[in-house]
């Protein structure tokens, strides 16, 4: 059994076994109907008025027991399921954030977003219930056909001949309904991936007056879902409807066969009475056991499914852990091409000393991001050597990474949270150690305004983008990683601010800053040890801001441009 099998079941063995108990008391108490229904017409039919009242006091007896088996049965079963889902969830989403962050971006968030909703649901109704309903059903069967053998074997025998019909008409079926079942889910992640994007872009759609072919692209997307899902439907409607069909025909069958034998005096009526009502708990089984066991199928597929979407599918290589850089990072000779043949990066030779501070300049598309994300971690496949003091980036745990860098993005992520939560992402520091955070990132104003219990909304909705910019300050802050990379960090904000905002990095200390910056302005360069010039993919000019204007080369002319811009 898979280990997202095993969550099903793991600490939850006593809910499955009392579950699984209760069941067979109830089946056999459900199964106990149909002989006191003989007793009572066999007693209706030649019986005296003291064994009348004796079966009245056995029936109601008979009727608390059965209650209490029920309640008994929602009980354990109840907590089997929640404590089922609870630990599955869980165990799908740990390993979910297990992941590291560039086989996380390679995939698309909608699936993920599908399997905690719609494919989870799934699991739940047609997986674990049906499991449990499985057992019950069988359970019925079994006992239904002994109960039956007791009463009179040659109708058994006639019962299960043509019982084999339902059978063996789910099992000719069920592989179409598996692929059926499938296809919806998969349609479903795009649905939702696509709902999702729309959503977020909601106000470009309204500045860009395009709500008609947004709603075109919705009503596609909303209609191969349908399309999908009713395919699912109507298959399965088609199993149930020929499962019916057959289910008739072998009550019809017994039926006849029961009269037969009641005519000829071989059975009584009380006997046919208990034979029909035990058929009930046969023919059930036959009739659903066949789409239960399709169903239980397509939803074990999705649990496979999870699997492989939340576990890391890229082999955790041998890695090296590291907690603290001395001396420098280094890139030799690195080239990098997102598609063959197509390089983004070509043979680039830098070093970043410790403690000094660093801005990479370039056009659009000139490489920037490439390079510093090559740093973080978030692409292995380069040529070349990328090493932090001497240690090789490639061979470097992704926990180690994350230790050593931390980045401050133009679109900062923030919780529908606390301020102080969004400092802290949840985790515990000292208060003097947050509150100094928010001082240095320049969250003092905000904080004495609004304190830092104030409710952010739902990605920073309340704040400015100053403010959420600070906000991921102050958490590379507390953190106290060594290196700080920036990418366009300040660009969304006005001159003013973002000139404040690099200032105060700027002081701080024991920090290598990596930064990258559109912003041509020539205060803010100054605050940099070296600039790094990039120009479609190669390094073309290193140095500082005096030195690259007096060489009036490429940088030169690009803050010429942009200075008359
Ligand atoms: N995931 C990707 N897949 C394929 N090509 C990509 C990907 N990301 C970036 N590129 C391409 O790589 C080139 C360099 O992009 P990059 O984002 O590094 O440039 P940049 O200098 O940071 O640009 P900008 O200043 O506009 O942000 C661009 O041509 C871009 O289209």
């Amino acid at each position: 059994m898979s280990t997202y099998r095993k969550q099903f079941y793991y600490k939850n063995k006593l809910n499955y076994f009392f579950t699984i108990l209760i069941c067979v008391l109830s089946t056999a108490l459900n199964l106990s109907i149909a002989f006191i229904l003989k007793l009572l017409i066999d007693v209706a039919s030649g019986g005296s008025m003291t064994e009348l009242k004796q079966m009245t006091v056995y029936s109601l007896i008979y009727l608390v027991i059965l209650v209490i088996i029920q309640l008994l049965k929602r009980k354990y079963y109840n907590h089997f399921i929640k404590q089922a889902m609870l630990q599955f969830k869980n165990y799908a989403f740990s390993n979910l954030l297990k992941k590291s962050i560039n086989s996380f971006d390679n995939e698309v968030t909608g699936t993920y977003i599908s399997i905690f909703t719609n494919d989870i649901s799934t699991i739940e109704a047609n997986y674990l219930t049906a499991t449990i309903q499985i057992t019950i059903q069988v359970l019925s069967f079994i006992c239904g056909i002994i109960a039956m053998a007791y009463l009179n074997w040659f109708l058994t025998l006639c019962v299960l001949g043509i019982s084999l019909l339902p059978i063996l008409i789910s099992m000719v079926f069920g592989k179409s309904l598996e692929h059926k079942v499938f296809l919806a889910s998969e349609r479903n992640e795009s649905f939702v991936s696509m709902v999702k994007d729309l959503l977020t872009g909601f106000s470009v759609v309204k500045s860009f007056r395009a709500e008609a072919e947004i709603l075109k692209l919705y009503n596609d997307g909303n209609s191969k879902v349908e399309h999908a899902k009713n395919k699912k439907r109507m298959t399965g409607d088609f199993i149930t409807l020929l499962s019916t069909a057959s289910s008739f025909l072998v009550q019809f069958t017994t039926f006849v066969a029961g009269a037969y034998l009641a005519i000829h005096n071989i059975i009584t009526a009380g006997t046919v009475i208990a034979f029909i009502q035990l058929l009930n708990y046969v023919l059930e089984p036959v009739g659903s056991v066949g789409p239960l066991l399709t169903e239980k199928k397509a939803a074990s597929a999705l649990i496979d499914k999870i699997e492989a979407a939340t576990s890391n599918r890229i082999k955790e290589r041998d890695t090296l852990n590291k907690s603290s850089f001395l001396r420098e990072i280094t890139f030799h000779n690195v080239s990098f091409a997102y598609e063959k043949e197509q390089p983004i990066l070509k043979n680039i030779n830098l070093t970043f000393e410790k403690g000094k501070s660093y801005v990479i300049v370039g056009a659009s598309g000139s490489g920037k991001s490439t390079l510093v994300n090559l740093l973080l971690g978030y692409h292995n496949n380069y040529e070349g050597q990328i090493t932090i003091d001497d240690m090789d980036l490639g061979k470097l745990a992704n926990d180690s990474l994350y230790d050593l860098f931390s980045v401050i993005l133009q679109n900062v992520f923030i919780f529908d949270s606390t301020i102080q939560d969004n400092v802290t992402m949840f985790r515990s520091f000292e208060q003097n150690a947050i509150i100094t955070a928010m001082e240095k990132s320049g969250l003092s104003m905000l904080i004495q305004k609004k304190g830092t219990e104030y409710k952010c909304g739902e990605n920073g909705n309340y704040l400015s983008g100053g403010e959420k910019q600070r906000i991921s300050i102050a958490r590379s802050l507390l953190r106290k990683t060594p290196i700080l990379i920036m990418d366009e960090a300040t660009s969304a904000l006005d001159q003013k601010t973002a000139q404040v905002i690099e200032q105060e990095i700027s002081n701080f200390e024991n920090v290598t800053r990596i930064v990258i910056s559109h912003r041509m302005d020539e205060a803010s360069l100054r605050l940099y040890d070296k600039i790094i010039v990039l120009n479609n993919g190669r390094v073309v000019e290193t140095g500082g801001f005096d030195q690259l204007l007096e060489q009036q080369s490429y940088f030169y002319s690009l803050f010429q441009v942009t200075k008359s811009a």
